[in-house]
């Protein structure tokens, strides 16, 4: 392969070349010239050492989520998936892109096909492989035959540093598997790859014979390695292990190092950080912490801790605020739902519900927040529920209910929510809620909305509209299967209209009959569909005679919002949540928040854009919150 173009190799901690020159394609030429800071730096420098015009990176990232992040259980990514995603951690600055094992499979074989015919703007692209089997020629061996096949400009390879995995899981000597990296990796070398020479079980061998572990990185250094990166491929060791070990793999070679670690004891993060702090200069890891087991460490926060914490800095100028975007766009590709706890980038990741914590959050952020949410392209939520002080309301509502009415609508929703209510998904039913407040503070007279949550005084007639009756029949025939009928009264614009309307349940019958019974009146009403409907049994052991709650969501097409019922009979519950949805939208909240004042600020607990019509993923999802960055 190669165009004969001869390009610098990568960094030797003494400045001179790590081997001989590389004849590398196109693709090669580009990942240096234009990866952020140049994984091979131009001219010999350190990869991720840039030359004139780009700065420097004290941290190269390497993404494997396409490789090893497909080891984990439940993700199956098509040939499409994994190339789009190779484009966005090519678009979003991620150096080293591993795009798949090219022996494994065909697909991976495929990939690498079409991304030679398009290749990656900046990263560089990276073929995985193992070393050479046991007893046979490299030359000869079809998966390193496949890995180069790849034409990649860089290979990464596997290769044994446990003395335990040699004899057991290879079934062949010490020796011989110093030979079979050596030899690999020379292999690689000559057809003019960068070689990333990954030791696995690197730790685990390190404690049981770390001459040995040590012994294995020599052989990929003497063979021409440019980067040793030590794995702790079972997950298991302790940060300080971590830092020993990586002092100790420092002080015996010449070759930048890199860290690749698991998560099965919940340190993949951790362990990849104080690996850092020791001395190497790579991290390997994955979108999400996608990979086997319990997942390789997660890239993402990786490069915010890098970024944020310890001043390393491992992305171009501008990415770290696109960190949440691309980890949900990467669920999304894999299928999966995005992890709304994950640090930095998940829905919860800056979401606050406690009173005590809103309080002191309006005062000032950094009380409860480690870093501005807007940095890694992520926002502040604060919820409603009974855990909420009149902090949470104001922030959510905005500042026009004075204490008194925020102290009573406080009291409302902590009642509703003992009743089974939940707000957090239900921004419409908290809206009608306070706008039901907000006119009982201005007139001190009843409440308006007509909204179904309970209350004492009846409803009041300028609400949109207000149930007068409703009655379903269910009915099943032998021979006729079963059949569903909605009839409904309401008062609509000083009128009772009385319609029916069959449907394939009672729910989607009761529904219907009362949009065609508000259609007249309110024609928009037909743009409103609900899309999302939730039961859930608030308490088991009762069995069908249990109290529910039914979370409903509605669209208009452009903006999602969600309502709340809860009985023992789930028609009713139903009915509450369904009918709030259409006098949420009718009142106009759905477009105003809760108060023009708040709405304007953009501070009102008003819908979520609807990430289906718009085409992507949009916010977080549960709400009753104000959503900002
Ligand atoms: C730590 C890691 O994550 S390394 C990456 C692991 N990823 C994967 O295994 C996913 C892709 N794997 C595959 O598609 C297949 O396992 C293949 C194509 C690599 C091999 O398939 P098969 O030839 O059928 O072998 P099988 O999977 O049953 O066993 C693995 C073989 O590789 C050998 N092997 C394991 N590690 C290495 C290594 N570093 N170098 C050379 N050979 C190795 C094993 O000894 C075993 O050989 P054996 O069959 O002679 O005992
Ligand atoms: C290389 C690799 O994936 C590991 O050792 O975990």
């Amino acid at each position: 392969m190669g165009d004969g173009t001869a390009v610098r190799p990568p960094h030797r901690p003494d400045g001179g070349p790590a081997g001989d020159a590389q004849r590398l394609d196109g693709q090669a030429r580009r990942a240096a010239a234009g990866a952020p800071g140049g994984p091979t730096g131009p001219a010999g420098r350190p990869a991720g050492e840039a030359g004139a015009g780009s700065t420097p990176l004290d941290v190269v990232l390497y993404d494997t989520t396409l490789r090893d992040g497909t080891q984990r259980a439940g993700i199956h990514l098509t040939l499409a998936d994994k190339v789009r995603l190779a484009r966005r951690l090519d678009a979003f600055g991620i150096p080293y892109v591993e795009g798949g094992w090219p022996g494994s499979n065909p697909k991976d074989a495929a990939f690498f096909r079409v991304l030679q015919d398009q290749p990656l703007e900046r990263a560089r692209l990276v073929a995985f492989t193992s070393t050479r089997r046991p007893g046979h020629a490299a030359h000869h061996d079809p998966v390193l035959a496949a890995a180069l096949a790849a034409a990649t400009p860089a290979v990464c390879v596997v290769g044994k540093a446990w003395d335990r995995h040699v004899t057991v899981a290879l079934g062949t000597t010490l020796a011989e598997n110093l030979a079979m990296v050596r030899e690999t990796v020379a292999f690689l070398k000559e057809h003019g790859r960068e070689v990333i020479f990954d030791a696995e079980h690197f730790f685990d061998g390190f404690a049981a014979n770390p001459d040995y572990a040590l012994a294995v990185l020599a052989a990929a250094e003497e063979a021409g390695a440019d980067w040793l990166v030590l794995c702790d491929t079972n997950g298991g060791t302790l940060p300080g292990a971590i830092a020993q070990a990586v002092r100790a793999a420092a002080a015996c070679t010449r070759v930048p190092l890199g860290i690749h670690c698991h998560d099965d004891a919940g340190l993949g993060v951790a362990n990849s950080l104080a690996a850092v702090e020791a001395g190497c200069r790579m991290v390997q890891g994955t979108v999400n912490g996608y990979g086997e087991r319990c997942g390789n460490a997660n890239l993402l926060t990786i490069a915010a801790n890098l970024e944020l914490k310890m001043g390393r800095r491992c992305l171009p100028p501008g990415a770290l605020a696109g960190l949440t975007a691309l980890s949900r766009f990467t669920s999304e590709v894999a299928n999966l739902p995005h992890r709304e706890e994950a640090p930095y980038v998940g829905a919860n990741a800056f979401a606050h519900k406690a009173g005590i914590h809103v309080s002191a959050l309006l005062k000032e952020p950094a009380l409860y927040e480690h870093v501005d949410p807007a940095r890694v392209g992520n926002g502040r939520r604060v919820l409603v529920s009974e855990l909420s002080g009149r902090a949470n309301l104001r922030y959510v509502l905005g500042s026009d209910l004075d204490e008194p009415a925020l102290a009573r609508l406080l009291a409302r929703v902590k009642e509703l929510e003992h009743q089974g209510y939940q707000f957090e998904g239900a921004e419409g039913t908290l809206a009608l809620l306070a706008w039901e407040a907000r006119r009982a503070a201005d007139s001190s007279g009843p409440a308006a909305s007509g909204s179904t949550l309970p209350r004492s005084a009846g409803d009041p007639p300028e609400a949109p509209f207000v149930l007068e009756s409703y009655r379903v029949t269910a009915a099943h025939e032998p021979g006729a299967g079963s059949r569903v009928e909605a009839t409904i009264k309401v008062r609509v614009g000083g009128r009772v209209v009385h319609t029916a309307a069959e449907g394939n349940g009672p729910v989607n019958a009761l529904d219907a009959a009362l949009r065609k019974a508000l259609s007249e009146v309110y024609p928009d009403v037909q743009q409103v569909r609900l899309v999302d409907y939730k039961v859930r049994v608030l308490e088991g052991d009762a069995g069908t005679g249990a109290r529910v709650r039914v979370l409903v969501e509605c669209t208009d097409g452009r903006r999602r919002w969600g309502t709340v019922g809860v009985s023992t009979n789930i028609l009713e519950a139903s009915w509450h949540a369904l009918a709030d949805g259409l006098r949420y939208y009718l009142l106009g909240l759905h477009a105003s928040g809760l108060n023009a004042a708040a709405a304007a600020a953009g501070a009102s607990g008003e819908a979520r854009p609807d990430a289906d019509a718009a085409g992507g993923p949009g916010p977080a999802r549960t709400a009753a919150s104000r959503v900002v960055g």
